[in-house]
């Protein structure tokens, strides 16, 4: 595979960035860049020992257990240990406590006998159910919108990724700002005295006042910020554009072997990772297809069930270049208990996002670890679908093919001689060209075939 931009190098950096974000988590206090905006204290949330607890409103027992699976995997990507799961069946959530009034006093005495310092309810909790679990545990609860923010705060990692995750944070903050004003000066005072400060009093509601006023300055900031970066996005992508080169985005559920998958084609050294949302980042890299044609590959940003309605707009531009791309490579982690249902929530951002159009090429990952019965399911659903293993390599060269037999083609016939001090011309020939015939002459390359408008307008005086 070819690359020309920093490959294999790139590697053990990625290797190290990933023991500086363990080592980081044990590093307690604040960064000085975020001093003085009151705020950080919630991005420096510490889930620590948990309890977890679901409500299970429909579907089958197997749902229910998956789903709080992947509770407990989001909670220990974010870094906490889990001490307990809870699940309670009901036919609606509470409206005052999330879970029954009757339950909240059980997972209080779980928390005590466990030493559990925070609650993690599955789903986005209003402000008021929050709050109330919080006055009758007496413990930090969060919802798994709060606890999926937590996880992009601590990966990202580029100055867009952090002002993305930043404001998805404020705006989440924002709305609860009342509810999580407690909290606010809880960690406000656990910052100062180093600890604890349970139960200590809430802020009045001039400091909810100035919280809020200066979370919106601070919005409005970020919001700046992120459209210049955009400006320069923008601008390397019309590059792309200009020549014409075809683009492949690669997206799926988080864990399902996205960067894996682009190591494997392009040997980028993508940092890979058996947790949630490893990349935020989206990594473009050149590959050719099996007869040599050039197309760029992006990895993107993992998707989730119920991803947080805020982070999807703060990752719009990010998430543009999926819109954007001539296919999407849609990596299914087919060793999943529940593939069709993170198919699913997939499809449902490609959707929200508006690329719900753009050509995929579904990819059956995980091949060497998958169930057999479960992958004769997936592909008796998806017939078009190609089975491979980015861990061996399985089926990498027909996924090659397919991606070449997708990308769109160039149409216009060309019989040109290119004169040989046209050298770059004979390279883009190579790279972008369906080629028919090529021989060299007397007078210069001579080829036949199939271009693309751009090139076939620089040929012309060549024919
Ligand atoms: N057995 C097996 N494991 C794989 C395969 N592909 C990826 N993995 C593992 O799956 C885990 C996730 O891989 P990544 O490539 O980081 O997945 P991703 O989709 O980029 O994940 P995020 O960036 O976190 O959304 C890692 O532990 C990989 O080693 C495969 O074909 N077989
Ligand atoms: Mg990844």
């Amino acid at each position: 595979m070819t690359s020309d931009t920093p490959d294999l190098a790139d590697y053990d950096g990625d290797q190290d960035e990933l023991a500086d974000r363990h080592a980081l988590r044990r590093v307690a206090g604040l960064s000085t860049e975020l001093q003085d905006i009151s705020e950080v204290e919630y991005r420096q949330l510490r889930l620590e020992r948990v309890v977890l607890v679901s409500v299970w409103t429909s579907g089958s027992q197997v749902d229910a257990d998956n789903a709080m699976a992947e509770l407990k995997l989001l909670s220990e990507t974010a870094g906490s240990q889990v001490l307990a799961a809870l699940v309670q069946r009901r036919s609606t959530v509470d409206p005052a406590t999330y879970i029954g009034s009757g339950k909240v006093a059980e997972v209080k005495e779980v928390v005590e006998s466990t030493g559990a310092d925070t609650v993690i309810c599955d789903g986005e909790l209003e402000a008021a159910q929050l709050r109330n679990l919080e006055d009758r545990i007496g413990v930090k609860v969060i919802d798994r919108t709060g606890l999926i923010l937590d996880i992009f705060a601590q990966h990202a990692k580029s100055a867009e990724g952090k002002a993305q995750v930043e404001m998805a944070q404020l705006q989440y903050l924002r709305q609860r700002l009342r509810g999580w004003g407690g909290n606010l000066s809880r960690q406000a005072g656990g910052r100062a005295a180093g600890g604890a400060g349970i139960g200590g009093r809430g802020p009045g509601e001039t400091k909810i006042e100035t919280d809020r006023r200066r979370i919106g300055t601070r919005i409005a900031q970020l919001r700046r910020k992120l459209r210049d970066m955009e400006v320069t996005r923008e601008a390397k992508r019309a590059e792309r554009r200009r020549h014409e080169v075809p683009s492949v985005a690669i997206v799926g559920y988080t864990n399902a072997g996205k960067s894996s998958l682009l190591n494997r084609l392009t040997g980028a050294g993508v940092l890979v990772e058996n947790a949630l949302f490893a990349t935020l980042d989206p990594t473009t890299r050149r590959s050719e297809t099996s007869d040599g044609r050039v197309f760029t590959l992006t990895d993107t940003v993992g998707f989730v069930r119920h991803l947080p309605h805020d982070l999807v707009e703060a990752f719009r531009s990010t998430l543009e270049e999926s819109v954007e791309a001539d296919l999407l490579l849609h990596v299914v982690d087919a060793s999943d208990p529940d593939p069709q249902g993170q198919i699913d929530a997939v499809r449902t951002v490609l959707g929200e996002i508006g690329a719900a159009d753009v050509p995929e090429l579904m990819v059956l990952n995980k091949a060497d670890v998958a169930d057999s019965t479960m992958l004769m399911a997936l592909r008796a659903n998806y017939p078009e679908a190609v089975v491979v293993s980015a861990r061996t390599g399985r089926g990498i060269d027909a996924l090659l093919q397919r991606i070449d037999e997708r990308l769109p083609r160039p149409e216009v016939p060309i019989d040109v001689v290119i004169p040989y001090e046209r050298g770059d011309l004979v390279d883009r020939v190579h790279k972008e060209a369906l080629i028919g015939e090529l021989e060299h002459t007397e007078h210069g390359t001579h080829v036949v075939g199939r271009v693309r408008p751009d090139l076939a307008d620089e040929l012309a005086r060549y024919v």
